[in-house]
């Protein structure tokens, strides 16, 4: 079998998807994307098509090794977004081929469902409560909600309060009956982070997302030394030596990596594995479209450690489209009381309404975060 064509569908909401196609008629699935730089990754991949095109795509391994060694500077969010959309779309392209969903390919489940989370409260984090009602209704009840706004790097009493008041806000609330991850967002610089964990423990947060920036991953351990919150990042590291000086110095007790920005499903099984043998749990980051949830649940149904699942329905960053609007095995996606079974489906168990693609890509978006300043002019981390 040999791969013939790479077609890149930039669509609503921010989101970009790869067919790739072969001489035998199997075609694959992948989302490469980092948020914010679709055209960047579109011309990563087109790149990379030159090297694919009559290709072997049953040889992921080779694929990828070539892939991540084979342009000589390496990994970045750019080329690793690249990689992960390729190996996803072979993956699928394997487990249709053998007409088995990928985690069969991958020694097959260890557990039954897996367990979600579901965004609340928007970039400035508001109206938490009445998100958390809304979601509780529909069965989740574990959550994830941005910690701050624009944080200084000596931030005042009134934002902090702010931030902690919130917490406290939920925890009176609705009591042990939910559980909740902040994420930090990489808004708070190191001296911050330890005063806002102190204040947030006595809330007991299932963990704290992103404490500090990824560059600031060094703070880690101390951090970690200064509250028993369980620690989580990742959604900004690209590779199993990114992770791995992470797993070397400890601190973190959660790593996040992002299945369509780390290497796709061959690196992430391999960064979910150096975890396991660190004791650190798996809970792949997901704010993104339906075959990147679809790649990340083909890796949590074979990790013994992962523990929970980001899943973007309702985030706040689906607007123009919302996570299922590409799907046609929609009900596959069902999550009831917060859990989703394993798909079903042949290769990465997502089946994609490619005329509703092709439609939506005619008007591509070209989504960007916003630039956020501080009060005296400055640039704020978003
Ligand atoms: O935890 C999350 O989902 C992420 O922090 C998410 O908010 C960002 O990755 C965002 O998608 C960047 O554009
Ligand atoms: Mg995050």
């Amino acid at each position: 079998m040999k791969i013939t064509r790479l077609t890149t569908y930039r669509i609503p909401p921010r989101w970009m998807l790869l067919k790739i196609e072969t001489d035998a008629g199997v075609t694959g699935w992948g989302e490469p994307v980092i948020e914010g730089r679709a055209k960047t990754v579109e011309a990563a991949v087109h790149e990379l098509s030159s090297f694919l095109i009559g290709q072997d795509p049953a040889r992921i391994n080779d694929l990828w090794q070539a892939m991540y060694r084979g342009g000589f500077y390496r990994g970045g969010p750019i080329l690793m977004s690249a990689i992960a959309g390729v190996d996803q779309a072979l993956w699928d392209i394997k487990g249709k081929v053998h007409n088995v969903p990928v985690y069969q390919l991958l020694g097959g489940l260890v557990r039954d469902r897996m367990k979600t989370y579901s965004w609340v409260g928007g970039d400035r984090p508001a109206d938490v409560i009445a998100g958390i009602r809304r979601l509780r209704e529909a069965g989740f009840d574990t959550f994830k909600m941005n910690g701050t706004e624009e944080f200084g790097m000596i931030a005042s009493a009134k934002d902090v309060d702010a931030a902690v008041e919130r917490i406290a806000e939920i925890r009176s609330a609705f009591g042990n009956q939910i559980e909740f991850g902040i994420d930090f967002h990489g808004r708070v610089a190191a001296p911050m982070a330890k005063v806002l964990l102190r204040e947030l423990e006595q809330y007991r947060p299932l963990f704290v997302e992103e404490p500090v920036l990824a560059e600031q991953c060094e703070y880690y351990p101390q951090l970690a030394q200064s509250t028993s919150i369980p620690l989580a990042a990742g959604e900004r590291m690209y590779s199993r030596f990114d992770f791995k000086r992470v797993f070397q110095q400890g601190g973190i007790a959660i790593v996040q990596p992002d299945l369509s920005h780390a290497g796709g499903i061959s690196e992430c099984i391999r960064i979910a594995s150096m975890a396991e043998a660190h004791d650190v749990a798996l809970a792949p980051h997901c704010p993104l479209g339906p075959v990147a949830l679809a790649a990340c649940l083909q890796v949590d149904f074979v990790s013994h450690n992962a523990v929970l699942q980001e899943q973007s329905m309702g985030i706040h960053y689906n607007k123009g489209a919302e996570l299922l609007d590409y799907v046609v095995n929609r009900d596959d996606f069902t999550i009831v009381g917060g859990y989703i079974a394993p798909l079903p489906k042949p290769g990465l168990g997502v089946v994609i309404d490619e005329q509703r693609v092709e439609e939506a890509s005619r008007n591509a978006p070209d989504w960007r975060n916003p630039l956020w300043r501080h009060q005296d002019g400055s640039v704020a981390e978003w």
